[in-house]
């Protein structure tokens, strides 16, 4: 997040954005320059000229607007598409590392990037513009009178020596401000999730605590941010003022000595005034940038380009040895040693709380054992890396997208169209897709949440399936589903290629027979072994 970047999006639009500043700058000085012959023509009764000179201001004066809407549009346009790219790079970021932190990339996405046009990419116009109409104004105001310059110089220092005062403050305020502003956004991530609950036990209450907090907190950060805001505004108005009254006090001065005529004086100080409110407003732009600095960094690090998707491999088999997972709170599981050959079909059995679900993690790359070895092989027996390991993971609560139903089975692959009907067969989802006016192109409403937990369910497993995934893990994937067809669809997956390993609770003796093996996970020493059928 950058000038440059902004710069570069666009090269060409750039070079004429900041043209057509320099043409507005130069319109305005010129058309404030003539005032000087308007007024002197005025004190020497020219009325005639005097009313040309104002004809001719008014002239440069509509040019100066419409340049300045034109660069400013064009401006806009330039920021608003390098935004987009940036919001792009943040999603690929996102996505290739595989994050859920959801609040998190809201706030970037949504917040930040607000907060960055105001504070960096519109004050960054702020300075350009200013900087131009301060110089043009300086070097016709050295027209007038030299030591009318050395005077303002004198007083462009102070004023530029006074935002040092508040600048540390202003950037921690602004930090704190978005720090809150994320933290509001999980809040109500993480207890939103939870709404109908909450309404089930009447908990409102404790939620509108929650929200109150955080809200609170963010409303108070603001608040400190403005604050600061403020007082930087006072401060820089102050320098501002004093150098305006002074240099016109000095113009005065030169007037009666003789050395300039009235028409000097008059536009000295509309000159002065001019180069004033530029510094004053460059430092408040400044000052704004400089407080963004964190935030682009932050911002920066996401939008530098990473390694698209890892290849994965197909993998068959798995073997756990010594494997022992450590959680911060200090809860350790021990696990039995196992050896999952290629089309094995695994059930994975333990009490509540013996580490089932935290084994699938561990496979799945979410969490590293503390000690002991995990090892994947491909189709010829090879060793595969676990990060390079393909599997399909079926969870209870099964992720779907606000997409049609079939879209949902192929992930959009237009190539797996021809197998859906098979597929959907397969899991026992055709009763399920009769009931809908639009079969399987339903799209999945995620709000209204129109379809049952046991549907969700048959379509990530009709998504596995269909993809022909070679090494299956389900976590009490069928949990929602009837025992019915539970039975049919367990039987489609134990007459499947593939290798399967499978969580479940209360299945039937005959249907536990049905697997090749149990692994049995114990909760006394968290030490387990391999029941096989
Ligand atoms: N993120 C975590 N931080 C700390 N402890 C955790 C975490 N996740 C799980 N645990 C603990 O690890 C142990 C195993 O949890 P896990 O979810 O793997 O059990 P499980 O056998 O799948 O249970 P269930 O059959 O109830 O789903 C539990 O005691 C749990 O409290």
């Amino acid at each position: 997040m950058s000038l440059k970047g902004i710069l570069k999006n666009n090269p060409l639009r750039a070079a004429v954005v900041m043209a057509t500043y320099v043409a507005y700058a130069l319109a305005s000085t010129i058309s404030m320059y003539l005032f000087k012959y308007a007024i002197n023509d005025l004190t020497a009764n020219k009325w005639s000229r005097f009313v040309f000179w104002l004809l001719i201001m008014a002239a440069g004066g509509l040019l100066a607007v419409l340049l300045h809407a034109l660069a400013t549009y064009l401006y806009s346009k330039q920021v608003q598409d390098y935004f987009h790219q940036v919001r792009r790079q943040i999603m690929h970021h996102y996505y290739a590392q595989g994050t859920t932190k959801v609040a998190a990339m809201q706030n970037q996405l949504g917040n930040n990037l607000k907060v960055l046009t105001d504070d960096y990419a519109m004050p960054l116009l702020q300075v350009w513009q200013n900087l131009l109409s301060v110089t043009m104004t300086t070097t016709a105001l050295f027209t007038l009178h030299w030591s009318l310059i050395a005077a303002t110089a004198v007083v462009v220092v102070i004023v530029l020596l006074l935002p040092k005062i508040i600048e540390k403050q202003m950037g921690q305020a602004s930090i704190a401000a978005t720090k809150k502003n994320a933290k509001m956004l999980d809040t109500v991530k993480n207890w939103f999730a939870g709404l109908s609950e909450l309404r089930r036990y009447k908990s409102g209450k404790r939620l509108n605590q929650e929200i109150d907090q955080s809200s609170q907190a963010l409303a108070q950060a603001n608040i400190a941010k403005k604050r600061y805001e403020g007082v930087s505004i006072g401060i820089n108005g102050l320098g501002n003022a004093i150098g305006q009254i002074g240099i016109a006090f000095w113009g005065g001065i030169l007037y009666f000595n003789r050395q300039v005529s009235l028409g000097d004086w008059s536009v000295g100080a509309e000159f002065t005034s001019t180069i004033f409110n530029g510094l004053w407003s460059i430092i408040s732009a400044l000052t704004r940038i400089k407080s963004t600095k964190k935030l682009r960094q932050e911002i920066e690090e996401l939008i530098v380009p990473v390694a698209d998707e890892q290849q994965s491999t197909n993998v068959c088999g798995v073997t756990g040895k010594n494997l022992v997972v450590k959680y911060d709170n200090g809860e350790t599981i021990a696990y039995p040693d196992f050896n999952v050959n290629r089309g094995d079909k695994v059930l994975l059995v333990g009490d509540s709380g013996t580490g089932k679900s935290t084994l699938f993690k561990v496979m799945l790359g979410q969490i590293t054992p503390a000690s002991g070895e995990l090892a994947f092989t491909d189709e010829a027996g090879r060793k595969v890396a676990p990060q390079e390991a393909h599997l399909g993971y079926i969870a209870q609560d099964a992720s779907l997208f606000p997409d049609t139903i079939i879209n949902n089975i192929t992930m959009f692959s237009q190539k797996l169209a021809n197998r859906v009907d098979q597929t959907v067969e397969k899991v026992g989802l055709v009763p399920d897709l009769a009931k809908f006016a639009s079969h399987g192109e339903t799209v999945i409403d995620l709000d209204q949440n129109n379809l049952s937990g046991g549907q969700k369910q048959k379509i990530v497993l009709a998504r596995a399936e269909i993809h022909n995934t070679q090494f299956l893990l389900l976590d009490e994937a069928t949990s929602a589903i009837d025992s019915q067809t539970t039975n049919a669809i367990v039987c489609e997956l134990l007459n499947m290629d593939a290798t399967v390993i499978l969580i479940a609770h209360n299945f039937s003796p005959e249907l536990v027979s049905r697997f090749d093996y149990q692994i049995h996970l114990k909760a006394d020493n968290k030490e387990g072994e391999k029941d096989v059928n």
